[in-house]
């Protein structure tokens, strides 16, 4: 159990006006919103409504206009899960090459230091993953790699953990993992930022909901926000489908 003392809280952030056009097509409009130290802030919304593009706007990925301000107070590191990861799946790359890239700077195939091989393995143990650390990194399956995707944005031990859709090819054991993992840090203080499609894991997860179609919907606690009415508005699939 983490007492006060030990506890280092992540950056609360402040969305100011931020808008973002790419080409002619405006992808956030006006978006103003904050994200509070230390608590577990989802965003929802429909699929293109721009979730995505604010993540990438924030980790200074999306030429944006506004302000997007981090209020740091320790530790000014960002753990990482995108969406999705392109990479050639023939390379010669073991799971613990790929955790090493993401740590040091020096060429995988080059030795690890016994503590880089350490909090390697203690990470691939939070996923339930360290018996397959040699396996090829292009073998593994997709809720596999998304599993070693979580790993490697705790490896920093960061202050902020921003995900996106990280449950996608999750199996339920993942998902739980996934679950307790994000509560876990959560209670060492971390700011965490995810992208979810399970409305029902937001209402359980989420300290707070925003909701975002291009333009800010709503920002608030899960348990108001989340109304049948307003899920159903927003996702409205017969006029999506039509
Ligand atoms: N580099 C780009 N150039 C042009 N358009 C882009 C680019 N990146 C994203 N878009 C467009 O911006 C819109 C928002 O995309 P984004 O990926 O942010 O949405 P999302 O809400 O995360 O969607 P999803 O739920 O499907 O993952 C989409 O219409 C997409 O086609």
């Amino acid at each position: 159990m983490n007492t006060m003392e030990n506890i280092k809280y992540g950056p609360s952030i402040n969305y100011e006006n931020v808008c973002l056009t790419l080409g002619n097509t405006e992808i956030l409009k006006n978006i103003n919103f904050k994200i509070d130290s230390g608590t577990i802030h989802c965003i929802i919304g429909p699929n293109g409504g721009g979730k995505t593009s604010l993540l990438r706007s924030l980790l200074g990925q999306m030429p944006h206009t506004g302000n997007i301000d981090i209020y740091w107070r320790e530790n000014q590191t960002i753990g990482y899960v995108p969406q999705s990861l392109s990479f050639d799946t023939t390379l010669p790359i073991t799971v613990e090459n790929f955790m090493s890239m993401t740590c040091q700077s020096r060429p995988a195939f080059m030795k690890l230091s016994t503590k880089g091989q350490d909090s390697i393995i203690t990470a691939l143990e939070r996923v339930n993953m360290a018996d397959k650390s040699k396996r090829l990194f292009g073998h593994l399956s997709g809720g596999e790699r998304q599993r070693v995707l979580l790993a490697q944005a705790l490896l920093p031990a960061p202050s902020i953990l921003i995900l996106d859709e990280p449950t996608t090819g999750l199996d339920k054991a993942g998902a739980i993992i996934m679950r307790n993992l994000l509560h876990e840090l959560k209670s060492k203080g971390v700011t965490i930022l995810i992208i979810h499609h399970d409305l029902m894991e937001v209402k359980k997860i989420g300290d707070c909901v925003t909701c975002i179609k291009r333009e800010l919907i709503f920002t608030g606690c899960p348990a108001t926000e989340l109304t049948a009415d307003r899920i159903f508005n927003i996702f409205d699939t017969t006029q999506q489908a039509a």
